[in-house]
């Protein structure tokens, strides 16, 4: 079903509002966003609202395939992306990215 909301760990929140974050990877559970839809974004842990992005694209990686390109755009380095994916989904092998940019209002 396809969801007008997408959640981010509180922690990430300030480098989506300050648009230093422009990706995220997610399972094929939230593979569902499509490019031109706006979409409400809220912190997993309390659910607070904090800002609306817009979907630019939506495309499918393979975890072996993640390089430094990726990483910039998560705002980490690449040790790092791969340890948080890894901590959130386990040993995961097909990932969707998810390319965002803030709307601002
Ligand atoms: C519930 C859930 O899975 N929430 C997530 C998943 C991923 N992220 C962030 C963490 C990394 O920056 C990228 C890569 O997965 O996406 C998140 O904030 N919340």
């Amino acid at each position: 079903m396809s969801s007008n909301k997408i959640t981010f760990f509180q922690r990430f929140e300030k480098d989506i509002l300050s648009g230093a974050k422009t990706i995220t990877l997610r399972d094929a559970s939230e593979s569902h966003y499509k490019a031109g839809q706006r979409v409400a974004v809220s912190t997993y842990e309390t659910d607070r609202w904090f800002c609306d992005v817009l979907i630019d694209a939506v495309e499918c990686i393979k975890f072996d395939e993640l390089n430094q390109i990726h990483a910039e755009q998560e705002n980490m380095t690449l040790p790092e992306l791969r340890s948080v994916i890894t901590d959130i989904y386990g040993e995961i092998e097909t990932l969707w990215m998810i390319s965002f940019h803030l709307v601002r209002t």
